[in-house]
């Protein structure tokens, strides 16, 4: 993932959540971004689908930016939003939900998919619903993956329509949209460099206050 792109800002900590419907490939980009070393380009990336969810630091161009890729199935999607741990392999100890921990958001949707376009909006305008009433506006990236199928310019516009994505521009978020694909690594780059320069130290410790808080008045 070499690249002549420098930062803007000093060294962040942050966590990026993947979320998504089943099969839209976010376990693949999770997989391209952080061990772009051992998954080859243009491979049929053979993933099962997630049970629970994925994790991983990275050290990104000097900053530490934490991935978290959750499973999409319809049967999942509940526990986007349960507390408490989950009962997989996964040892680790959630203490609120998941979905509220990062600081910003990648909604990934399956270009090929246009039968599921009103689910998936469904879906990201929850979440944008449940993220208003946060103490920041959390940046909130749309990433249509799997351009490596035929999918042009023109038909992003039509998918930004079909997810209503102005409407989210709108209300005052920071959103922004971009293909990719996981499969060629067209686009991963810039979606990285997106979060970077839309993510502020500000705003990662205003999250991290209020989170402190949460918890602190759960305890
Ligand atoms: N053509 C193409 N196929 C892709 C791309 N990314 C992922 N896929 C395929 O899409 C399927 C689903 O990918 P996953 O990464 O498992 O999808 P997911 O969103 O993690 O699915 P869940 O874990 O069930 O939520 C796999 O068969 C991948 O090989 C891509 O960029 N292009
Ligand atoms: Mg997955």
């Amino acid at each position: 993932m070499g690249s002549s792109l420098s930062k803007t800002t000093g060294p962040l900590k942050f966590d990026i959540l993947l979320i998504g419907l089943d099969n839209a490939g976010k376990t693949s980009l999770f997989k391209r971004i952080t061990q772009p070393e051992t998954v080859s380009l243009d491979s049929d990336l053979v993933i099962e689908p997630t049970i629970a969810f994925e994790k991983e630091s990275i050290q990104y161009r000097n900053n530490n930016i934490t991935l978290w890729s959750l499973g999409g199935q319809n049967k999942i999607r509940p526990l986007w939003r349960s507390c408490g741990s989950f009962s997989s392999d996964n040892e680790i100890m959630l203490t609120s939900p998941v979905l509220w921990n990062a600081h910003a958001y990648m909604f990934v949707v399956d270009a090929t998919a246009p039968e599921r376009f009103a689910e998936a909006k469904e879906e990201l305008h929850r979440l944008h619903e449940e993220l208003h009433h946060r103490q920041y506006k959390h940046p909130l990236l749309v990433v249509v993956n799997k351009m490596d199928s035929g999918v042009n310019a023109e038909r992003l516009g039509e998918i930004s329509k079909a997810l209503d994505v102005t409407k989210l521009e709108k209300s005052g978020r920071i959103v922004g949209m971009k293909g990719v694909s996981a499969r060629t690594n067209e686009g991963v780059e810039e979606v990285m460099q997106w979060f970077l320069e839309n993510t502020s130290a500000a705003d990662i410790a205003l999250h991290d206050e209020h989170r402190k808080e949460v918890e602190g008045s759960r305890a």
